[in-house]
């Protein structure tokens, strides 16, 4: 039986996610809460395989079917190896993206259909969807012009593709919104860090 909780963290790039995410993980290991995080694609070491795959700027002959079966294999390894053990454990555990980046990037900017991306991602996870699912908005633009700034973040095959695709992820972001509300939860992450990371722990600090 599953004990802990399970969210996830969504946005367009450089929506501050992984910033947040690491603020967010202190606060709560503070209060004295048991806390992991993880990331997708990646978190353990056959997803982080696939991961340079997936995003090296090399692979540029990379078919859209691919990319969204190579996503759904790595997060179907990282689920039954790391998170579900973690939450039969009774983590709360923090992941850096999860089934929704498919559904925005490969379902919707990639044109595959949401539905048809959502089908083979329940092959991919069964049932074992999020609790809640913080979505960090940002316009593209200034989400690109962040990591571009950034020294820490390598520029990968997914940031190289051009403005369009990354409007229609957001796009893609706001359909799910509308669909799954009551497991998603959009802030504003034009914001300061500060107020992004209060807007989260609020929330997730509202489940317990
Ligand atoms: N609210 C904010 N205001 C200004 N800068 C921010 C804010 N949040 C994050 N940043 C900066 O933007 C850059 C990208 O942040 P971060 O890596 O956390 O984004 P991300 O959502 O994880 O991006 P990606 O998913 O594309 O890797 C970092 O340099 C970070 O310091
Ligand atoms: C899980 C997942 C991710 N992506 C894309 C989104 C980003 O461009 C990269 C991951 O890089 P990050 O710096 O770790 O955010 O991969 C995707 O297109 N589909 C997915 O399912």
């Amino acid at each position: 039986m599953t004990k802990g909780i399970f969210i996830t963290f969504e946005g367009p790039e450089g929506a501050g996610k992984t910033t947040v995410l690491q603020m967010l993980l202190e606060k709560l290991q503070a209060d004295g809460e048991k806390v992991l995080y993880t990331r997708e694609p990646g978190g353990i070491e056959i997803a982080e395989q696939i991961r340079n795959v997936v995003l090296d700027k090399n692979n540029t002959a990379m078919d859209p079917r691919t990319e969204a079966l190579l996503y759904a294999a790595a997060r179907r390894q990282h689920l039954v190896e790391k998170v579900e053990p973690a939450l039969k454990e009774g983590y709360i555990v923090l992941c850096d993206r999860f089934i929704d980046s498919s559904l925005a990037y490969q379902g919707h900017a990639r044109k595959l259909g949401i539905d048809e991306v959502y089908s083979i991602n329940r092959f991919a996870i069964e049932d074992m969807m999020p609790k809640l699912t913080l979505y960090f908005d940002i316009e593209p633009e200034i989400g690109l012009e962040r990591i571009n700034k950034s020294s820490e973040r390598e520029v990968n095959r997914l940031d190289l593709e051009n403005l369009q695709f990354h409007q229609d992820v957001r796009e893609g972001y706001q359909i799910l919104l509308k669909r799954f509300p009551e497991r998603m939860y959009k802030i504003d992450a034009g914001q300061t860090i500060d107020a992004v990371l209060d807007a989260a722990y609020q929330k997730v600090k509202g489940l317990f």
